[in-house]
């Protein structure tokens, strides 16, 4: 379990992340979503203990994660897949983590097996790609076999094999009842990983929500032979009928099945009745647009 509690943090004059409350729950995914610049990689640091909040508690399984005696058991962290030294090997790289915790050799090749990287062991990380740096960073994160795993843009730089990889990794991870937590900026990438979604801009929380719940009815496109007829039929309280064309109507305040059963009543032909959906894209784009901090002009 993660806990971040009324958390502020201040570089000088600026406020990079400003009074967050949220929690990410064992047997959950939770996505931590916001545009570029919005706080996520300062939180997530403040999360595994290399920068302190100027204000605000962050707990980790209910205690602060530097107090942890065996902090890679607590919690395996992702936050750059570069700061390795290029000159060490794989393995040598993971065994000298494991035995800041007594991990026996035979948990690194099995880290090694889980990232598809046993062919290069023995290879010195300087020559990785990028992909391959993510996949022994997130090797790392795996090493303490850790209830709370956290993982800063785990998908970037990875194949299409890769990104496969790492949400067949996180659900199995998450299912075996471990606090899972990654962030993105990328809205169509998490929703396919993520049960939960932290969305933030501006340092400050802007949605504790779900992918089903996040994408809501904008109302009901209904194509008909008389629309006239059907606007009649289905007007009252709360519902909005709007012409968007010769046979077209845009309804809300009613469901499909209540349009579909009145037009029944009165024999009015429909062609099509469809729910409309804000595409997820669209629904983080609303939330976001007035903390976007970098945008291209328009
Ligand atoms: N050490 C620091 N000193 C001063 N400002 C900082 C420091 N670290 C981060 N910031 C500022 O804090 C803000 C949030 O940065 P952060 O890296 O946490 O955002 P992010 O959501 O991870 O963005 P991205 O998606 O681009 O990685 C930015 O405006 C950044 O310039």
């Amino acid at each position: 379990m993660i806990q971040i509690r009324e958390v502020t943090k201040r570089y000088g004059a600026k406020t990079v992340v400003d009074r967050l409350s949220f929690s990410a729950k064992p047997g959950q995914v939770t996505g931590f979503l916001g545009p570029n610049g919005a706080g996520k990689s300062t939180t997530m640091r403040m999360i595994i203990g290399l920068d302190a909040p100027t204000s605000g508690d962050v707990l980790i399984n209910g205690k602060p994660y530097v107090s942890s005696k065996a902090p890679l058991h607590e919690l395996g962290g992702l936050l750059d897949a570069k700061a390795v030294h290029p000159g060490r090997t794989a393995v040598s790289h993971l065994l000298a983590l494991a035995r800041t915790h007594g991990i026996p050799r035979s948990r690194v090749d099995e880290v090694l097996g889980m990232a598809g990287l046993s062919a290069v062991a023995n290879k010195r990380v300087g020559a990785f790609s990028l992909g391959m740096g993510q996949r022994l960073g997130i090797a790392a994160a795996l090493l303490g076999d850790p209830a709370v795993v956290m993982l800063d843009e785990p998908v970037n730089g990875l194949d299409p094999e890769g990104v496969l990889w790492v949400r067949n990794l996180l659900a199995g991870l998450a299912a075996e009842g471990r606090t899972v937590m990654l962030s993105s900026h990328l809205m169509s990438e998490v929703s396919l990983i993520a049960d939960h979604l932290i969305i933030i801009g501006r340092g400050k929380l802007l949605a504790d929500t779900t992918v089903a719940e996040l994408v809501t009815a904008e109302g009901v496109r209904v194509v008909t032979a008389d629309p006239d007829a059907l606007r009649t039929v289905i007007s009252g309280p709360g519902v909005t009928v709007t012409s968007t064309g010769a046979e077209e109507l845009l309804v809300s305040g009613t469901s499909a099945r209540q349009i579909g059963l009145a037009a029944a009543r009165r024999g009015i032909p429909l062609f099509e009745l469809t729910p409309q959906n804000a595409s997820l894209e669209e629904a983080f784009m609303d939330l976001t647009r007035d903390a976007v901090e970098y945008e291209a002009a328009r």
